[in-house]
């Protein structure tokens, strides 16, 4: 069975994400998948990231990988991953933005419980993610009751093995690596990754989930640079104090005396969160179909995701009938 890539979810700097299908032999989807898409000669960094999510399989809180390959025509190198619906955590902050729907802490802490697991089971695993953000957090359909999403950690292009971010491997040694506005003072200071670097990123998400804003007002990168070693992130007047002492804990600036995930699991702040909703653990799953191809618009993209169900619906009439005869 072949992939199609149906159209353009976004772009980085590897390359290309599309949205794509698997269909079968009697032309009907099978499955659907995010496709990371990249020139062959410049795959090292997708080939370094699918090594990476092939270690970190089977936990429900980082983005599911299917597999890789190399499609000789055309000269790429593919990367499938699973198809988060709800696009990323950024734009779930927009969102919320432009409805002015303020996250409530109990979601926000519901949210923070899953990026904690997901980043728990990273670190266990080896890895340190170095790039934690609202961009490179995915959102899904959950499938409880509760009117929540699901969050899973993605793009792992930029991550390290633990021990091996003492020091940055190619760029000078105060040089961070991930995205300034959410890299903790000790990698601009020392050049240092370590596990606390994904806590400090954390907290600088969870702020941002709680008010819509970056933990930082700064007017250029040597200005953000200076206040990130010198000053602490803004955490506003109107969080409460359970709030506000979680994220304490994560912007602590010693990284030998931030909060660990797992202790930060047994934080008030997770725990009253988690008596009001409960999560099950299962994966995301979506099956979508067509046949024909590439960049459309976004009302091109419902008709498709219509046609998709359609399809599906149409497949398992097909398997009860089959099944009815046997
Ligand atoms: N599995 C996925 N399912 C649905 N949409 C996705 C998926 N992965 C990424 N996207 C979308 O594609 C956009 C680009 O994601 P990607 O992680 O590839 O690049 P980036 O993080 O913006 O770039 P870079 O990797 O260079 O930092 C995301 O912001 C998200 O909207």
């Amino acid at each position: 069975m072949a992939w199609k890539k149906l159209y353009i979810l976004g772009a980085g700097s590897y390359g290309k994400i599309y949205y794509a299908v698997k269909i079968d032999s009697y032309g009907l989807c099978a499955s659907v998948a995010a496709v990371k898409c990249a020139d062959i000669r410049r795959s090292i960094s997708l080939q370094l990231e699918a090594q990476i999510l092939t270690t970190l399989k089977g936990c429900p809180y980082v983005v599911q990988f299917f597999g890789a390959n190399v499609n000789i025509d055309d000269g790429t190198y593919n990367l499938f991953l699973e198809y988060a619906c709800g696009g990323s955590l950024h734009d779930l902050i927009i969102n919320s933005k432009k409805g002015m729907i303020k996250m409530s802490e109990l979601e926000v802490g519901f949210y923070a419980y899953q990026l904690l697991k997901g980043i728990q089971h990273v670190h266990k695993k080896g890895w340190i993610h170095c790039d934690i953000k609202p961009a490179n957090i995915l959102v899904f359909d959950n499938a409880s009751e509760c009117n929540m999403h699901k969050l899973k950690l993605a793009d792992f292009g930029l991550s390290l093995k633990v021990g091996n971010g003492m020091r940055h491997p190619t760029r000078t040694p105060s040089s961070n690596r991930g995205t300034l506005l959410y890299a903790p003072p000790e990698s601009l200071t020392y050049g240092f990754h370590g596990k606390a670097y994904d806590i400090w990123s954390l907290g600088c998400t969870v702020a941002e989930m709680m008010t819509g804003t970056h933990v930082w007002i700064y007017h250029d990168a040597t200005d953000l640079q200076c206040k990130i070693r010198n000053e602490n992130p803004v955490i506003p007047s109107n969080v409460s104090e359970i709030a506000r002492d979680f994220l304490y804990k994560c912007f602590i600036k010693d990284p030998r005396r931030r909060w660990t995930s797992k202790q930060l699991l047994k934080h008030p702040f997770i725990q009253q969160a988690l008596c009001n909703y409960s999560m099950p653990e299962t994966q995301g799953q979506t099956t979508r179909v067509n046949s024909f191809c590439c960049q459309i618009s976004v009302p091109e993209k419902d008709f498709i995701n219509s046609l998709v169900e359609t399809s599906l619906r149409i497949r398992n009439k097909i398997a009860k009938a089959f099944i009815g005869c046997c």
